[in-house]
């Protein structure tokens, strides 16, 4: 995955929302926190993974990417904030051995802590925790990255339609 790439494209969706949409170039750390908890729990909700008073299975696999990589935007959309956004780098996370929903946990842990203290630490682990998140639900980063570079598109044009 070619992060400082997509931390460049994020750049430039991101100076387009705010130009469309009269914003200062302030930062949005509350707002783009608050998405990503949103985004998160949507994702959480597609995989079905903590209904267990249900049988119904979960929504199909490019559905559930979608929504990882919706989150990935606001992860890298705030990291750039943070201004880590040209030097960072970032190998292989280590699988970690816990249920999908403890890994959901750990990532809406780290989503607040980094809310709390924004620093470039806690940001690595809030970055780690979701890539951990993406292998625990299958993706390869090749995966992440094809559907970011999609959705990133998708974002430009309702941009331009006004939305
Ligand atoms: O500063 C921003 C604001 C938003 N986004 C992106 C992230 C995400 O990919 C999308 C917002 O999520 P979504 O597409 O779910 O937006 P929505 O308005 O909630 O749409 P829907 O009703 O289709 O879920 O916009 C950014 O990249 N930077």
């Amino acid at each position: 995955m070619d992060l400082l790439h997509l931390f460049k494209l994020q750049k430039e969706l991101d100076e387009r929302i705010l130009k469309e949409h009269n914003l200062e170039p302030k930062k949005l750390l509350k707002e783009k926190t608050l998405a990503l908890l949103v985004e998160i729990g949507e994702l959480a909700n597609e995989t079905r993974c903590f209904k267990y008073w249900s049988t119904r299975p979960s929504s199909e696999r490019d559905v559930i990417l979608e929504e990882y990589v919706d989150g990935f935007h606001f992860i890298l959309s705030v990291g750039i904030d943070l201004g880590v956004d040209k030097n960072f780098l970032f190998y292989k996370c280590a699988h970690a051995n816990k249920t999908t929903v403890q890994t959901f946990l750990d990532v809406y842990a780290r989503v607040i802590r980094f809310h709390d203290q924004p620093s470039i630490t806690n940001y690595i682990e809030l970055f780690t925790s979701y890539l951990r998140l993406g292998q625990a639900l299958d993706f390869s980063q090749e995966d992440i990255e094809r559907a970011y570079l999609a959705k990133n598109e998708v974002n430009h044009q309702r941009q331009t339609q006004g939305y």
